[in-house]
């Protein structure tokens, strides 16, 4: 469902070139929970966004849904992306917008007419248990809530792939535990597949399935988690 065959990416900085992704192979499964860890600077954030090619890779693959991505023009690429939702550790709502016009806005860019994006936005939105902050402004929710109305924005085109940057890194351990929860059921009940980028082991430890490793740049290893109660 997602295999990136030998995706690299350099930046250039003060006229220096820094390799930030050596030529890295994965394949993520259908349905899979599968985590990258790694120190900051790692490369874990590139690798991420080259998955959906808001990081357009050097070289390299990047399937899809079936579809190579780097091959795709812009218009093609904008709709391949409808079915890859993303979140961020920063969440990054529109802060003069209504929790449910945030969560309508990949449905407006998607041309959906206004009564069925509402209809839409409201029911992720309750999905993630807010439907009672549909009329609140960012500002005036916690961190956790700001983050599942980015999990409902990013919900609201059906995607069948969920991309998370480092998506509990600055809540509190208790909001944390919920956000993981609230993508552990996205998995089971809706069958996304979730890549999670994290710098924090016990947050890949407790959802993933699969987690791959990253040190400068490189992908040293990939390991399944086994869980309590697996068949050893
Ligand atoms: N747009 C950019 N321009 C220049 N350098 C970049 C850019 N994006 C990333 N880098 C560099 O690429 C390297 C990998 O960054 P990346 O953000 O992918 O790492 P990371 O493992 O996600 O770390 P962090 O958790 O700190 O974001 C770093 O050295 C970073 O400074």
């Amino acid at each position: 469902m997602i295999s990136l065959h030998n995706v690299s990416k350099s930046f250039v900085t003060g006229g220096t070139r820094h390799q930030a992704v050596e030529p890295v192979s994965l394949h993520i499964e259908e349905g899979s929970v599968h985590g990258i860890i790694g120190i900051s600077g790692a490369g874990k954030s590139t690798l991420l966004r080259m998955i959906n090619v808001l990081e357009r890779p050097d070289s390299g693959q990047v399937m899809v849904n079936g579809q190579d991505l780097t091959l795709l023009g812009e218009r093609q690429l904008r709709e391949a992306r409808r079915a890859i939702g993303m979140i961020f550790q920063q969440f990054q709502l529109v802060s003069n917008r209504t929790v449910l016009g945030n969560v309508a806005m990949p449905l407006e860019l998607a041309r959906m007419p206004k009564a069925e994006r509402m209809k839409r936005a409201a029911e992720v939105l309750k999905y993630v248990g807010l439907e009672d902050k549909a009329k609140h402004y960012p500002s005036q929710l916690s961190g956790g809530q700001k983050q599942r109305v980015a999990i409902a924005r990013a919900l609201a085109n059906y995607p069948k792939v969920l991309l998370c940057d480092e998506p509990t890194s600055s809540l509190d351990p208790r909001t944390t535990a919920d956000i993981l929860s609230v993508l552990q059921d996205i998995n089971l009940q809706l069958g996304v597949t979730i890549v999670i980028v994290s710098h924090e082991m016990d947050v890949v430890n407790r959802i993933c399935d699969h987690i791959s490793v990253m040190e400068s740049g490189r992908l040293v290893t990939t390991y399944p988690v086994v869980k309590e109660g697996d068949p050893t």
